[in-house]
This record gives structure tokens, sequence and C-alpha cells, in this order.
């Protein structure tokens, strides 16, 4: 139960922030901003600019001006959206915000990922206002639309802005993972996504008749081979050789084929073309031209009247042509500032890892930018994207102490920085 005035007065400032509907396919981006910056004015130091690569698609700039100017600076960022949610299939309703009384505050985003966009807001508040600190560096939070459908009309182009470069930035933290344990998680890298479609095409006839090369006998034949692949990948983690995010996913998602039919589909007609569609997910590591290869020659080869398309919703490498990982070793200065600051605030960190899936991280680290994807939950199921979805108030609480301790030694950080290096 929470102890004081300021703990209750955080936990339904974030109440407030979950009850703004910002699920997809109609985020109500401009609520969100009011929100934000009505809660800034409580800030005094702290500025901010509202910017739009697409219409109604807000970013959302705060500044924390730092007494050098001259120094790189640091970008907290979250995402203004979340994935949408089933009410029916929620014990409270999903934008209700509901505190139960064990603690928790039920609702989508609360992990994924409005909790991080609030504690860096508190944090810096209580730097400001209680602690009387004032940082070096400068300090901005961004919150920025579409992240949950690829991020292409929000971190994607403000990334590649000029406003984004005025920023000079030198270091990143974006949206981690919950951790069930008691260590809290750090990524520094993201998965890569490819959406493959392969199509297969051949002979059509009557439905009765056995013959070779029908779309169908041959899409069924690279599904085969497909499955085989993903098998031995799931294999090398089942076994504990791999993290789930260091091999190559492809699952299906979709299976197009028949001849549609007013009760469905016609059933004496072997179709002349049939296609799957597959969520691809590629570690920093891998070749991508091997797989590309591997896909042309075994998973959808020309000479069984297959073809494909690879739609790459992010890059494998920098401009350097580095890939895209941030070190977590000595060549990148700001690891151990960032882990002794997490150290400092009683938190202890898990080896570092690659993300399962993607977020706008990858938009940065693209630039060369030393990213972390973080987010202070520990002792807790991870409930990103799943119903139910929950935050209990204390883990929130002391997450913006390690935000407090974080932004304080990050902003401080006299070092060099210019190893804005990616590997
Ligand atoms: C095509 S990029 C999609 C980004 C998305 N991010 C969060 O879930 C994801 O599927 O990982
Ligand atoms: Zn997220
Ligand atoms: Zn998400």
């Amino acid at each position: 139960s929470l102890q004081n005035d300021q703990q209750i007065e955080r936990i339904s400032r974030f109440q407030q922030y979950l009850r703004i509907n910002t699920a997809h396919p109609s985020p109500d981006y401009s609520s969100a901003v009011n929100f934000l910056t009505n809660f800034s004015l409580s800030i005094p130091s702290l500025q901010y600019q509202i910017l739009h690569f697409a219409s109604n698609k807000p970013v959302l700039i705060f500044t924390w001006p730092g007494s050098d100017s001259t120094l790189p600076s640091i970008l907290l960022n979250s995402h203004l959206d979340s994935v949408p949610a089933e009410p029916s299939k929620w014990v409270h309703p999903p934008f209700s915000a509901h505190y139960s009384s064990d603690g928790k505050i039920f609702a989508r985003g609360a992990q994924d990922d409005k909790c991080i966009g609030v504690q860096y807001l508190e944090a810096i508040k209580s730097l400001e206002l209680e602690k009387d600190f004032w940082p070096l560096r400068t300090v901005h939070v961004s919150f920025v639309p579409e992240e949950e459908i690829g991020g292409f009309d929000g971190m994607a182009k403000f990334a590649n802005s000029e406003e984004f470069k005025k920023l000079n930035i030198g270091f990143v933290l974006d949206e981690g993972q919950a951790s069930p344990g008691d260590e809290y998680r750090v990524f520094y890298a993201d998965r890569s996504p490819w959406h493959l479609v392969i199509k297969a095409v051949g002979m059509p006839g009557h439905g009765s008749r056995m013959y070779d090369n029908s779309a169908m006998e041959n899409l069924m034949k690279s599904m085969e081979v497909i499955t085989k692949f993903r098998e031995v990948q799931f294999d090398l983690v089942k076994c504990g050789l791999a993290a789930n995010s260091e091999v190559i996913s492809v699952n299906p998602v979709f299976l197009n084929a028949g001849i549609p039919s007013p009760t469905g589909f016609v059933m004496n007609m072997q179709p002349s073309e049939a296609a799957a569609g597959f969520d691809v997910r590629l570690p920093p590591t891998v070749d991508p031209d091997a797989l590309r290869r591997r896909i042309a020659e075994e998973w959808a080869p020309a000479w069984r009247n297959m073809s494909f398309d690879i739609t790459e919703k992010g890059a494998l490498r920098d401009h350097m042509g580095r890939p895209l990982m941030t070190p977590t070793n000595d060549s990148n200065p700001w690891w151990s500032v960032f882990e002794q600051a997490v150290a400092v605030a009683g938190g202890k960190l898990a080896k570092p890892e690659i993300l399962s899936s993607t977020t706008d991280a990858r938009f940065m680290r693209e630039r060369g930018l030393p990213t972390f994807g973080f987010s202070p939950m520990k002792n807790i199921p991870i409930l990103l994207h799943d119903h139910n979805e929950f935050l209990v108030d204390t883990v929130y609480l002391e997450g913006i102490k390690v935000y407090e301790s974080i932004i304080k030694s990050l902003s401080s950080f006299t070092g060099s920085s210019s190893s804005s290096s990616s590997s």
C-alpha cells in the first residue's frame, strides 16, 4: 500500500495517461499530447515543441536544458500509441486503469510503454524541484506516434529530420521489456523484421484429378521446407543454445488460396494460385543475403513455379555498414555510466539481450547513436500486447527512482561521447 501523498499523486497521474485511448487503429494522440504538456507545466524549466511529419501524428519533444549546450544531449524516448485491446477478454476495461487492492494497475499500455513516458517526466520533476539538481548535458524526452505499426510516420521520419539533428543527441534510451525475475533487463539490439510473401502458381484442374505441379502442392512443399527451418531454429532455443531473439524466427501469418463461392470455396476446382505470408525476424548478427538465397533456392524456388516478395521493415546495418548493435563494453563509455546508475538506485541488470521484437530504437541505431532498450520493471510477468496488461504500483514508483539515478548520471557524464559508434 502507498505511503504518502506524492506516491498517490504519481499513481493517479499514471492512471490518467492510461485512460487516454491511444490504441490503434484510431489513437487519440491529441489528448495524450495535451495531458503530457499540461503535466510538464509543473516542471518550470521544461520546454516543449510539437512536430508533425504526418498529419495528426504529433511528435512531442520536451527539453530540459543542460548548463553546457555544446555537449551531446541525452534522449529518452517512448511511444504514444498502443496495440488494440479486446475488452471482452479483460477482467477490467482496458482503458479504465483499474487500481486493484493488491496494487495492480490494469490498462493497455501499462507496460508497453506508457509507464516509461510518465516516469521520465516524474524523475525530471523530482530532480529539479526536490533535489535541486541541474543537468550538465541537455536531456530531451520524446513521445512519438505509430511505433506499434512500424514507426514509419513517427520515429523513422523524426530521426531523419533536421529538427532531430539540431537536438545534437549523443545517447538514447528507449523502451525495453518487463523482467519476471529480480534483475532489470537491458537490450542492445532489436531483431529486424521482414514481411515475406511467397506465391505459387500451378496447373488448374478438376478437384478429382491427381497431377503434379498444382499451385497448392507447390505451396505446401514450401510450407514443409519452411516449417523444417523453423523447427531447427526453435530447437536451438529449446535446448538452450540460443535465446529466442538470437535465432531467425519465421511464423506463418496468412494463407491465401481457393476460388470463392457464395457458400465458401469452390470444392471441386484446384486453384491456379496460392500464397502465404510470414513474419520473419533476423538478429543483427545474421547475413541477410544468405537468408535471401535460401528463400530463392529452397523456400520459393522458381523451378517449382514459385515467386516471393520481401518487404524489409528495418535495416540490419548502419550507414557505416555495421550491424545495429550498441556495445555493452568499454568501447561504449555510456554503458558503464548506465550500468552504475542502475546499481546506485539499488537495481541489478541481467545480461544484456537482443530484443525479440522490434522498436523505434532501430532508427536511432541506424544513425549510429548508442541506444539501449530499458523499461524498469522487475518481478512482474511480461504482458506487452497481452490481455489484462498491468503494472504494480510499487514497481512503477521504484522505476521513477531508477530513472532519477540514470538521468542524473547520464546528464552529468563529462567523458568523451564522440564514440557515437555502434559497433
Ligand atoms: C514492422 S515493425 C513492427 C514493430 C512492432 N513493434 C512492437 O510490437 C513489432 O512487430 O515488433
Ligand atoms: Zn512498445
Ligand atoms: Zn508494443
